[in-house]
């Protein structure tokens, strides 16, 4: 009986050893299971990221050693150091069926119509006395009675509207119904550069009903303890909006910002860059007259032009002066792209947007999808300013920017002039050889 008991207690013991075994190796099991899976969705997410970063390098080379017209140029061969076969190897690739530069590789659905914005005034980078500034041509009941708009430049926009395009379309704006505004991430951003025309370009296109533009400069990728403060930040900086409405701002001081295309993209991955190019040594006299100015208001001496840009003792550019390395526009766009895809990037030519700034908005509506609006009855020539002006058809009033828009440049002379045109033509030559950007002052 006793031997039985003990056979018993012992059988007992044996299949609760195999049940705690077994049930072990199960959890386990289950364990290693789940575990796997995790593995293999981070894994399946590190290839889509890999393949995502590897295909936008591919498309990136392309570009630096192929142009967007798929040729390797003579500058291309000397950057890649690649053999020519090589090079007709990549230009044979780039035959193959690929997104032209500025096709819409992603559709955006067209925004819809909406009512009229405010207009810039001045910013940090532009400082006091930048501030757009309107004059009343009418007075009329539909003006804004919170108008922040003063009248310091009287100048007459001309008596009828001249549309350049039967495809203007001047309907007017009706918000979604039931609709209340609120603050939205910016869906374009005006990046640079400073000094070549960004405050015109906001406020022409803050003349169109289908734009909301942020009056300041937000600075929000720059700005370090702004930045760090998280997005939600950056979007109750903008104006309210309702939500087919294009939210615009411009910050030219991104342009230089290493770390800024990555962040941009961070926010918003389907974000629209505007980035308007003059000739770099026409910006330097523009970047210095402002420097000039701040100075000679705080009693500080500056240096003339010539000096403060070239060393008159070896005739060599300072490559020092901050201001004089924002000229080498071809860096700085490297960089841009790495992250951007050209469609998302509309490169304008700054002295064709001076000339012909209803002819440049018009492709700048179309690069945004958005109706053509802009005619030559919203930004007109005007010969006291030796500028354009606007006039708002909605609120009837006309405005010119500020004093410090358009201010006088110094005659600089000839020799230093052509030291830093020599200094720029190598930088000024990739914008075609690298990006295929073709301007009038290259
Ligand atoms: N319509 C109109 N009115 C006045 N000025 C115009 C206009 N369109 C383009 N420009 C050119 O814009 C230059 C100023 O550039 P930005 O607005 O980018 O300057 S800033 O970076 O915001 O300070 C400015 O430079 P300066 O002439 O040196 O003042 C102009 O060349």
């Amino acid at each position: 009986m006793q031997e039985y008991t003990q056979k018993v207690t012992l059988e007992h013991l044996r299949i609760v050893l195999w049940t705690v075994l077994g049930s072990s190796v199960l959890v386990s099991l289950l364990t290693s299971v789940a575990m796997m899976n995790t593995t293999l969705k981070k894994i399946e997410v590190y290839n889509h990221r890999t393949e995502l970063a590897h295909q936008h390098e591919l498309e990136y080379q392309r570009k630096i050693l192929l142009g967007n017209n798929g040729k390797p140029s003579p500058m291309a061969a000397k950057v890649s150091g690649l053999t020519p076969s090589e090079l007709r190897k990549a230009e044979s690739a780039a035959k193959t069926p690929s997104k032209p530069p500025n096709s819409k590789s992603e559709p955006e659905s067209s925004v819809p119509p909406k009512s009229p914005t405010g207009f810039g005034s001045s910013t940090p980078s532009e400082k006091k006395g930048a501030s757009s500034s309107f004059s009343s041509s009418g007075s009329s009941p539909s003006s804004p009675p919170t108008s922040p708009w003063s009248s310091t430049i009287h100048s007459s926009p001309p008596s009828s509207a001249s549309s350049s395009s039967t495809a203007t379309d001047l309907s007017p704006y009706k918000p979604p119904p039931g609709e209340t505004k609120e603050h939205r991430f910016p869906k374009v951003i005006i990046v640079g550069v400073s000094k070549c025309g960004t405050r015109a370009l906001l406020d022409y296109l803050a003349l169109h009903p289908n734009v909301i533009a942020a009056n300041k400069e937000i600075n929000f990728f720059t700005n370090v303890s702004m930045y760090n403060k998280g997005p939600e930040v950056y979007k109750n900086s903008m104006p309210l909006s309702y939500s087919d409405q294009l939210t615009v701002e411009k910050s030219p001081d991104y342009f230089e910002c290493e770390m800024c295309p990555e962040r941009i993209i961070a926010i918003d991955r389907t974000i629209k860059l505007l980035l308007i190019l003059c000739n770099p040594v026409d910006r330097l006299v523009s970047q210095y007259m402002q420097l000039k100015e701040k100075n000679d208001q705080s009693g500080t001496h500056m240096a003339g032009f010539e000096e403060w840009s070239v060393d008159p003792m070896t005739n060599t550019v300072r490559k020092n002066v901050a201001s004089i390395r924002t000229g080498m526009y071809d860096q700085y766009m490297t960089n841009w792209f790495r992250f951007f895809h050209q469609d998302k990037v509309h490169v304008i030519d700054g002295a064709t947007f001076i000339k012909d700034p209803v002819g440049e908005m018009r492709k700048v509506e179309t690069f945004l999808e958005i109706k053509h609006y802009l005619t030559s009855e919203d930004i007109y020539y005007n010969a006291t300013k030796g500028f354009h002006c606007m006039y708002s058809r909605i609120a009837k009033k006309s405005h010119c920017l500020g004093p410090t828009k358009g201010r006088p440049h110094i005659k600089v002379l000839p020799g230093v002039y052509q030291t830093l045109q020599t200094y720029y033509n190598p930088h000024n030559a990739r914008l075609k050889s690298y990006f295929n950007y073709q301007m009038s002052w290259v």
